[in-house]
């Protein structure tokens, strides 16, 4: 069976939103606001890094994978706060198949 981890994952961050933040750590984070989840996307950011030099010094990846997930995990958050989605990303991602990214950086006018 496959599974659709984004799309799962969105569909329950939607519902999350209107949950009691009791009651849940991403309903929490909306009561909190957008500058406590970009806090958050800002805390992830550095461990990632952190882990992945680590592994680039140890040759242990584990973490690099742990923190990546954290990271992604609080953007998506970020997403739904600003009633974004996954999918709004990975058509932007599709979007950018085979164009060089040397070439969209030539062709920039801003
Ligand atoms: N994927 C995740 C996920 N990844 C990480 N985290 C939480 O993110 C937090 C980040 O870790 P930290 O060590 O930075 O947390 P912390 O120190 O408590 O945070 P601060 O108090 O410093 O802000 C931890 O509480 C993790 O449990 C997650 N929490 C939830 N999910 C998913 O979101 C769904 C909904 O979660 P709830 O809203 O809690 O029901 C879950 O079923 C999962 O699928």
């Amino acid at each position: 069976m496959k599974v659709d981890v984004l799309a799962e994952l969105a569909t329950t961050l939607e519902q999350r939103k209107t949950a009691a933040p009791d009651s849940s750590y991403v309903a929490s984070l909306h009561a909190k606001g957008l500058n406590k989840i970009l806090e958050k996307v800002g805390e992830e950011s550095v461990e990632t890094i952190l882990a992945a030099k680590d592994a680039q010094a140890s040759g242990d990846k584990k973490d690099v994978i742990y923190e990546t997930a954290d990271l992604w995990f609080h953007s998506l958050v970020m997403l739904s706060h600003l009633d974004l989605s996954p999918q709004d990303v990975l058509e932007e991602l599709a979007r950018r198949f085979n164009l060089s990214g040397l070439d969209e950086k030539a062709n920039r006018t801003k």
